[in-house]
């Protein structure tokens, strides 16, 4: 008798949530283990933003940044374990993670006509890699409710300010004193208060999500969690 071994279903998962929850940890780690492949959004809405930035474009003036949308080519690497990410061919992997980037992107990312691109790119590159049989992990602020609705598995990860503060706070090295950690917490808070407030597409659990709060977990127990979801979804 021949036993055939068929490849598990290729599904697409959306992970979404504020900012520190651990959205790109989780979502990198299950899909390396799982071999599938990743889509960071958020490296996408700040590679726009960088090229605005280096064009001298004020990122307030929305009619300026709408009528630039489509003119920078961005490309994503979707491979979970040495994801890239190029602007017109240049690899922006480092500038988009500085202060300036981060400062402008939550109204870089509010203006319709940007939003309409990059959801285009990511659809695009969500459909290529189900095509592809790999399944992929899309991770952002919107993916469940807007960019993938008909996802196989949403996810909404959650954690307190305090929490996540002190992830981010952590990751830039050095003493972690109060007034650092305040200053951290503040600029979080501003940008998910932003993120969540725009008119387009904001930041919100889809009603279909499933929340998982990680303030009490490790970053291991999650990826196991999120694993044993996507793994139940795949043999469904
Ligand atoms: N469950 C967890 N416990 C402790 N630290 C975590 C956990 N998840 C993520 N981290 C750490 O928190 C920081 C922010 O995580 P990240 O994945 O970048 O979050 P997000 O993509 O949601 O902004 C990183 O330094 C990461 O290693
Ligand atoms: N799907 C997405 C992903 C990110 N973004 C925007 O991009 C910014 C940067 O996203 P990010 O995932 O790199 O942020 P962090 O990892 O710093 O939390 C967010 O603050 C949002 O303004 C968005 O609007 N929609």
């Amino acid at each position: 008798m021949r036993t055939t071994v068929s490849a598990p279903t290729p599904v697409v998962v959306a992970i979404d949530g504020p900012s520190g929850t651990g959205k790109s940890s989780t979502s990198k780690g299950v899909a390396a283990r799982l071999g599938m492949a990743y889509l960071d959004t958020g490296a996408q809405y700040r590679a726009i933003t960088w090229w605005m930035l280096t064009r001298g474009i004020d990122p307030a003036d929305t009619a300026e940044v709408a009528a630039a949308a489509e003119k920078p080519e961005i490309v994503s690497g979707t491979d979970p374990l040495a994801p890239t990410i190029t602007v017109d061919g240049t690899d922006v992997s480092t500038p988009i993670r500085g202060a300036e980037v981060t400062g402008a992107v939550s109204a870089v990312s509010a203006v319709p006509e940007i939003r309409a691109r990059i959801t285009g790119l990511q659809r695009s590159i969500a459909a290529e890699a189900a095509r592809s049989g790999a399944g992929i992990v899309v991770e952002g602020r919107d993916i469940g409710t807007t960019v993938l609705p008909d996802a196989d598995l949403k996810i909404f990860l959650t954690a307190s300010p305090e929490v996540r503060a002190a992830r981010r706070s952590g990751e830039l090295g050095g003493p972690q004193d109060a007034a650092r950690l305040a200053a951290t917490r503040a600029d979080l808070v501003r940008r998910d208060t932003a993120d969540s407030s725009r008119t387009a597409s904001p930041l919100a659990r889809a009603a279909d999500a499933v929340e998982l709060d990680t303030a009490d977990l490790t970053l291991e127990q999650v990826i196991e969690r999120v694993g044993a979801m996507i793994e139940e979804r795949r043999s469904a």
